[in-house]
């Protein structure tokens, strides 16, 4: 059992204003003080290039505080608790000289020190050196960055070096907050602590995996960010691949960061590059025009706010992912992603292979595969489709397909699932690296991304167009319908 005690910290906000601070990163910080995990002793400075004083930068936190928390668990009384820690820093943070602010914030020692970098990537090597040389930092500092890692290979490289100059791998918490959630963690509970599926998982029983990630919003004011991104840069470089490798490396020796990293690493080594030859067969790649959300008219991607009418970044990105090694190989991870789709879902498909002697009733031969279906959010859990016989006189041996159900919330009776930064945060507390992701994994991930960027850019073509509020461009269907599979359909 870790103590409070243990985990007491200054924590240093680079980027205090913008909308992750404001929007997950202070609510997160509340839920920990809610529960009890804060220490006493724990500071945070919150910086930026603002000019305001403390009490005002508490008060703009107060009501963000209630802007973001779920109102069923708001307190007031500890959201003023919260807010004692918190002090507030102007600062520029390409102007060295400002630094010496920093050393005379800090009064006690003996607290950790965790640097938050909640700013634009760019900024990450000019706020290490600074700390560096205002002796602000030390071996035993943490240093928290955020996804995406640069915008492609190269960059990434640039950006670990600028790190790597005054940090050790072992300082550093590259988050990807997909790693936070606890259903994605489920993932590593699921497949090693149950023998049954374990046993099962490897190309002699599994026909296909899907993975999709679908997101209802659309740009949502993050236009000139999103733009220069794209869906692939946003969601698949770093998210996406990360659930294909929880779901396809290998068991680690231990859960240890190391273990559990050199096991996905292996997964991004192995995964087949996709050429220029084969991209009409592995990948599509869409952008929403106007259509609905929520039963309301909402425009293109085109005519949101900000946007250049000539972009030609992809909103959707469907993708097969095949991964070359003995357990998985002839098996593909369809991937799918994309903004303004029907809803909010994301979810893991296991598609097992069918016995191999079919005895039943040919016209229900379609059905004869089980099927693992692992909800990530929301009405998180899990189903496991298996056959059983159909009852009724009348109805001979006739199959029928049916869930074994597992929703955490009524089978646990889980008050509330944490977000996933107040797991992340936590963990950054107790120095645990094992859901923060390696340079190697980084760059692996970007080597294969990159392949895919470039083979767009060489052939010209546009994206795909399709609806908001339906399912990406019907070539991403298409992709897996040619290959003689389907897509899980909730029946
Ligand atoms: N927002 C989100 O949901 C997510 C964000 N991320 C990543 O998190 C990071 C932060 O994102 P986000 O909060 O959205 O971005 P914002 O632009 O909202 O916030 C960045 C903050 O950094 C400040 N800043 C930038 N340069 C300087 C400087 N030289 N001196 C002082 N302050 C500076 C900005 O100040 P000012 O306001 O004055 O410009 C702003 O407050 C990015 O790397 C992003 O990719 C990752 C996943 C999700
Ligand atoms: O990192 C990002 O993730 C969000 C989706 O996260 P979720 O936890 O709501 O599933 C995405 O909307 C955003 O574009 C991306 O930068």
């Amino acid at each position: 059992m870790v103590k409070t005690s243990d985990t007491r910290c200054d924590l240093m906000l680079f980027g205090a204003v913008g909308d992750l601070a404001q929007r997950k990163l202070f609510p997160a910080l509340y839920q920990l003080e809610c529960a009890g995990l804060l220490a006493p002793e724990s500071r945070v400075l919150a910086l930026a290039r603002r000019d305001m004083e403390t009490t005002g930068f508490r008060d703009q936190l107060f009501d963000n505080l209630k802007r973001y928390v779920k109102p069923a668990e708001f307190d007031a009384g500890v959201a003023r608790g919260f807010l004692e820690r918190v002090e507030y820093r102007l600062l520029d943070f390409t102007d060295p000289a400002g630094y010496d602010v920093l050393q005379t914030w800090r009064d006690a020692p003996d607290n950790e020190l965790i640097v938050y970098m909640a700013t634009p990537p760019a900024m990450y090597g000019v706020i290490a050196r600074n700390l560096k040389a205002a002796s602000c930092c030390n071996e035993n500092t943490r240093v928290v960055v955020e996804k995406p890692i640069g915008h492609d290979l190269e960059s990434s490289k640039v950006i670990n070096d600028e790190l790597g100059e005054v940090y050790n791998e072992n300082q550093l918490f590259r988050i990807d907050h997909y790693l936070g959630k606890e259903t994605v963690q489920n993932l590593i509970a699921l497949r090693f602590a149950n023998n049954l599926f374990a046993s099962q998982w490897d190309q002699n029983h599994i026909s296909h995996v899907e993975i999709t990630v679908a997101e209802s919003v659309g740009i949502e004011g993050r236009w000139g960010y999103f733009d220069k991104a794209g869906q692939i840069r946003d969601m698949v470089q770093n998210h996406l691949l990360q659930l294909l490798c929880l779901i396809a490396m290998d068991p680690p020796a231990d859960l240890s960061a190391d273990s559990l990293r050199d096991e996905k690493v292996k997964v991004l080594k192995a995964l087949k590059t996709i050429r220029p030859d084969m991209m009409d067969s592995y990948v599509v790649r869409g952008q929403y025009t106007a259509g609905t959300s929520d039963g309301k008219p909402v425009p293109g991607y085109l005519e949101e706010e900000g946007a250049n009418k000539g972009s030609e970044t992809e909103t959707f990105v469907a993708l097969k992912a095949e991964i070359e090694n003995w357990r998985w190989s002839g098996v593909p991870f369809y991937i799918r992603t994309g903004k303004r789709l029907p809803e909010k879902l994301s979810q893991i498909i296991i598609h097992f292979k069918p016995a191999p002697h079919y005895i039943f009733d040919p016209d229900q031969k379609h059905l004869a595969n089980n099927k693992l279906i692992i909800r990530l959010q929301p009405d998180e859990g899990m189903s496991l489709r298996i056959l059983t016989k159909d009852h009724g006189l009348d109805k001979g041996m006739r199959l029928r397909q049916g869930p074994l159900e597992l929703t955490f919330s009524e089978t646990f009776e889980t008050d509330r699932i944490p977000d996933a930064y107040e797991r992340l945060l936590w963990e950054i507390m107790k120095g645990n690296q094992y859901l923060f992701v390696r340079r190697d994994e980084v760059e692996y991930a970007w080597r294969w991304v990159d392949q895919v960027i470039r083979n767009w850019r060489d052939s010209g073509e546009p994206p795909k167009r399709y609806a908001a509020g339906t399912w990406g461009p019907v070539a991403s269907i298409a992709m897996i319908t040619r290959d003689g599979r389907s897509l899980y359909e909730d029946v």
